[in-house]
């Protein structure tokens, strides 16, 4: 038996013995607070119930992480210690019971209370008035001389300011990083390949102890004291809040949202009010603090080994949990996005039950290096989405498999395809996929492209929603009835509705192509791809080298373009679409004459006020003339809008003609049909 529990207290020691390294050497902690947390209070359990295992080496009895001997040691004349945890309001009201009872005190008590700044404690030493030293809290009785780097935050002042200063003034506080000055870090590091941090806390503390100081005046470093340590020629008040006061009228900053209240329930409507503020404020916070007000008070409580019996962090629930990755689904979005979404084992973090969270794509996985099986850091902060921060590798499991990208639709089956330099994988099937039905047919509809007469979005959802319809194909084999069957849909409606869809059967290529919904294929891109192929047979069969040549249609487009028209799913809808009689004049068929700008280049330059740019240039392309992006000898024509400029200055030095506006309506109205 004592063996077994002997056996356990060591492993809990060493676990948390590697855990503070990770987080107090290296900055770089590989699970999250709330983990921590747990296994020291599971050690601090078994230490009680068997006193005798207690040691004074146990990290329950220990401060922080050794001063790294890389620094100068400063040895702390009154030892900087850590503060003991409330988790929930019963442990906070034990905490105020504790303290009445052993000062004997019947009334309510004053209490100061503060946000728990998530940064890192410092010591910083004021003679007559000027910074003299600073140092880390180390280990709680020797720190590291950070002196140099302390003096490079902007709101430390290197004098004192204001009356009676002491001779000598420890002023202890906190050095953090604010959220913004922290993702900003952040942001640069990722973009130069260097490490990041897991939080504003690890970047505050690697930020100061840096070797040189100059590295830390680059970083965003701020500072807040929230006590004295050894203070001499000097009368101090006999409250904490009144000294923080003495303190700001010397001139060092405070944390704004510091207030002093009486009574445990006034602290713990502080602690409600602060939560509620938090993803609020400017820098990230833990909990509170809640310190007893009153002086003779805090001497009467005295310590316990690490921390004061006066005060006590009141922490929020934890916004970082571990929990364990289950499997990896792949969803289908409306657009054909395809998003790994992790399943995970159900874990209360940041006040709700996660069970599920977005891995983006494949590129977040990458960067995760995260397998099914591994335990992995989530978060969840405020209302921000559930998101997976960080992998624990020394928990990954021995059969702990990849995640593979599926190469078909989960939903549809159809093709996957990743155009290269995105990070999205999106399934080709746009016309039958049932993720992107819905999205498809509205579009296939809509007014700029087969532009069916009545055919809303309301009543193509209840279509796709009764499976009345699956592929835009099969609007056409709708009747009457079906319509009628609609809610809110009388047999006139109906009828109409079937009146419309024989209409839009008559089309053009350029509508036909637009409808289809390919990616990136908008309108002018699509007249493009008529004007140049033609015929649909040839756009179908075009390579993705043949597309490139189609004027606008770079090497993006022409692999969507490609994708979608090899997916045999879309083909057959294609060759559906036309069996059900939708056609369009042959573009090769038109006469000379309805081509009269064939053979001629024009270019486009400067704002045009009446017609846009696109729609200008896909008539011209109607009427058989080539649009190019610049001017050479070529050039049949120039179009000259509004604020034309080197463009216009190159065609009068080649003597090439030049229209306004008003020129370029004249010509495509003399053409018009
Ligand atoms: N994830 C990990 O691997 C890991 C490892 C070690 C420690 N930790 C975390 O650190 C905690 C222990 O660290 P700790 O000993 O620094 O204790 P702590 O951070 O829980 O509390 C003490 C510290 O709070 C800070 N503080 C902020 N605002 C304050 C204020 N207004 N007044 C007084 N102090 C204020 C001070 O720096 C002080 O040293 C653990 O509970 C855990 O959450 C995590
Ligand atoms: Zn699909």
């Amino acid at each position: 038996m004592s063996e077994t529990i002997s056996k356990q207290i060591n492993e809990l020691r060493q676990q948390l013995e590697s855990y503070n390294y990770q987080y107090y050497v290296l900055d770089q902690p590989t699970v999250p607070d709330a983990e921590y947390d747990r296994v020291m209070r599971a050690l601090i359990e078994l230490e009680t119930q068997h006193p005798d295992y207690l040691t004074p080496d146990s990290p329950s009895q220990k401060v922080g992480g050794a001063a790294l001997s890389k620094f100068e040691q400063v040895t702390h004349q009154v030892p900087m210690l850590s503060l003991d945890n409330a988790f929930d309001e019963a442990e906070f009201n034990a905490f105020n019971r504790r303290i009445k009872e052993r000062l004997l005190h019947n009334d309510e008590l004053d209490f100061c209370c503060e946000p728990k700044l998530d940064g890192l404690a410092v010591s910083i030493l004021y003679r007559d008035g000027v910074l003299v030293q600073a140092a880390t809290r180390g280990d709680g009785q020797v720190g590291e001389n950070i002196t140099e780097n302390v003096k490079t935050i902007r709101n430390i002042p290197l004098r004192l300011r204001g009356d009676n200063i002491p001779a000598e003034l420890e002023v202890r506080g906190e050095v953090f990083m604010d959220k913004a000055g922290f993702a900003r870090l952040n942001e640069t590091a990722a973009k130069r390949d260097e490490k990041t941090f897991a939080n504003p806390r690890n970047a505050a503390a690697g930020s100061l102890r840096q070797l040189d100081p100059k590295i830390t005046a680059k970083r965003p470093l701020m500072f807040y004291a929230y006590s004295m340590g050894v203070v001499q020629g000097a009368e101090l008040a006999d409250t904490h809040y009144a000294q923080l006061q003495q303190l700001k009228d010397w001139g060092l900053p405070m944390c704004p949202q510091t207030k002093r209240v009486t009574g445990a329930s006034a602290a713990y409507q502080y602690y409600e009010a602060i939560m509620a503020e938090r993803d609020a404020l400017l820098y990230e916070i833990d909990g509170v603090v809640i310190k007893v007000d009153n002086k003779p008070f805090q001497e009467q409580l005295g310590f316990v080994a690490r921390a004061p019996r006066w005060a006590i962090a009141f922490k929020f629930p934890a916004q970082e949990e571990l929990t364990q990755l289950l499997d990896v689904e792949f969803q289908v979005g409306r657009t054909g996005a395809i998003t790994p979404v992790a399943r995970l084992e159900p874990v209360f973090v940041g006040g709700v039950t996660v069970s599920n969270a977005t891995l983006h794509n494949r590129d977040e996985i990458d960067r995760l290096g995260v397998k099914v099986g591994d335990t992995v850091i989530i978060r969840r902060a405020g209302d921000v989405i559930p998101q997976i921060t960080q992998v624990v590798l020394e928990k990954r499991p021995d059969d702990a498999r990849d995640i593979t990208f599926p190469d078909t639709c989960p939903v549809c089956d159809s093709h996957v395809e990743r155009v290269e330099g995105e990070a999205v994988a999106r399934c080709t099937g746009g016309l039958v996929c049932r993720a992107q039905r819905k999205e498809a047919i509205k579009h296939f509809a809509s007014r700029k492209a087969l532009d069916i007469d009545g055919l809303g979005d309301k009543i193509v959802e209840q279509l796709v929603e009764r499976e009345l319809i699956t592929t835009p194909a099969e609007l056409f084999t709708l009747r009457q009835g079906h319509f009628e069957s609609l809610e809110r849909m009388g047999p006139k409606s109906a009828k109409n509705l079937v009146g419309a869809l024989e209409e839009a059967k008559q089309t053009t290529l350029a509508k036909f192509l637009y409808a289809l919904g390919i990616r990136e294929v908008g309108e002018a891109t699509a007249q493009n791809l008529a004007n140049h192929y033609l015929t649909l047979e040839k756009v179908m069969n075009a390579s993705i080298e043949s597309l490139q040549e189609v004027s606008d249609v770079g090497v993006v487009v022409a692999q969507h373009i490609h994708a979608f028209f090899s997916e045999p799913h879309n083909q057959k809808v294609v060759s559906d679409l036309l069996e059900q009689g939708l056609h369009w004049p042959e573009i090769a068929a038109k006469a000379e004459s309805e081509q009269p700008l064939a053979g001629l280049t024009y270019v486009l330059t400067g704002t045009l006020s009446q017609l846009n740019r696109n729609d200008a240039k896909a008539r011209l392309q109607a009427l058989g003339a080539k649009v190019s992006g610049s001017v050479s000898k070529n050039t049949h024509a120039l179009v000259a809008g509004e604020k034309a400029g080197s463009k216009l200055t190159k065609a009068q030095d080649l003597g090439i003609d030049i229209l306004d506006e008003a020129a370029l309506i004249a010509l495509l109205d003399s053409h018009q049909g």
